[in-house]
């Protein structure tokens, strides 16, 4: 059954972050997914989704200067307490808001002199994030991010990606199927989706290539949502897009699974 959440980091962006919850309350979601809420106490972001019956689907761990370009610290050999401190603090807030998974941002590495010690240092983090969510009951997400919007960033295909989390041998880290990366990067999304059955734990969608609503580019996503049925992925599709104009105007393709209005 396709089930869609919206992303308050890039819907209802015209209005201030806690605003967005009623605006996706409004608009007929059942449940949201977002960035960074460490802005707000906990007590503050929960009563938000509560006010309006709202589930979170995922929460980023804090991955540094966003505004700078960072996206994060497990590979980042210099950078071991941040990362740490980072995922403590989401599990913190994961917990308290009833979230299942963290988003844990992997890092720009483009100027690291050494892949081989990225690679040790993300795998050891990754172990680390793993326990401290597990510890929680919380599961790990783990995103490959397109080289074209993301240049240098660790992870960029998702087969590769597969065989890190593999080796880490820990069963709460999941690959984010994040179906707008995963095109440009290696394509063959509904194949994909059928051969990755149980490997990925949480999907984001978004139109290609202009990362806008699902309805317009090269995707054909009524098959794409077929297909994660068929895969028996019963997790959230995250609507992760930049609207074309307004983000409510823009809503028409996700009708069939909103909520009707009152
Ligand atoms: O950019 C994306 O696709 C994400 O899901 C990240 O969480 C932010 O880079
Ligand atoms: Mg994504």
């Amino acid at each position: 059954m396709t089930r869609i959440a919206a992303n308050l980091s890039m819907l209802f962006t015209d209005a201030p972050f806690l605003d967005r919850f009623d605006r996706a309350g409004a608009a007929g979601f059942q449940a949201v997914e977002f960035l960074f809420p460490y802005d707000h106490p906990i007590e503050t972001v929960k009563a938000a989704l509560d006010r309006n019956g709202l589930s979170l689907t995922l929460i980023n761990a804090p991955a540094g200067d966003w505004a700078a370009g960072e996206r994060g610290f497990a590979a980042r050999p210099a950078k071991r307490a941040e990362f740490e401190a980072s995922v403590a603090k989401a599990v913190d807030y994961a917990a308290g808001l009833g979230c299942p998974r963290i988003h844990v941002m992997s890092g720009i590495v483009a100027d690291e002199p050494d892949r081989d010690a990225c690679e040790a240092v993300w795998s050891d983090n990754m172990r680390l994030a793993a326990d401290m969510a597990g510890r929680a009951g919380l599961a790990v997400s783990v995103e490959p991010l397109n080289t074209r919007d993301v240049p240098g960033y660790f992870l960029a295909h998702q087969d590769p990606t597969l065989a890190l989390i593999a080796a880490l041998d820990r069963r709460n880290v999941l690959l984010q199927f994040d179906v707008y990366h995963t095109q440009i990067m290696d394509g063959d999304i509904i194949r994909r989706i059928e051969r990755l059955r149980g490997a990925y734990g949480h999907v984001q969608i978004a139109g290609v290539p202009d990362r806008h609503e699902p309805d317009s580019g090269e995707l054909a996503y009524p098959q794409i949502f077929a297909a994660f049925d068929r895969a028996g992925f019963d997790g959230w599709l995250g609507c992760e897009y930049n609207p074309r104009a307004g983000t409510e105007e823009g809503l028409g393709w996700a009708a069939p699974w909103l909520d009707a209005r009152p």
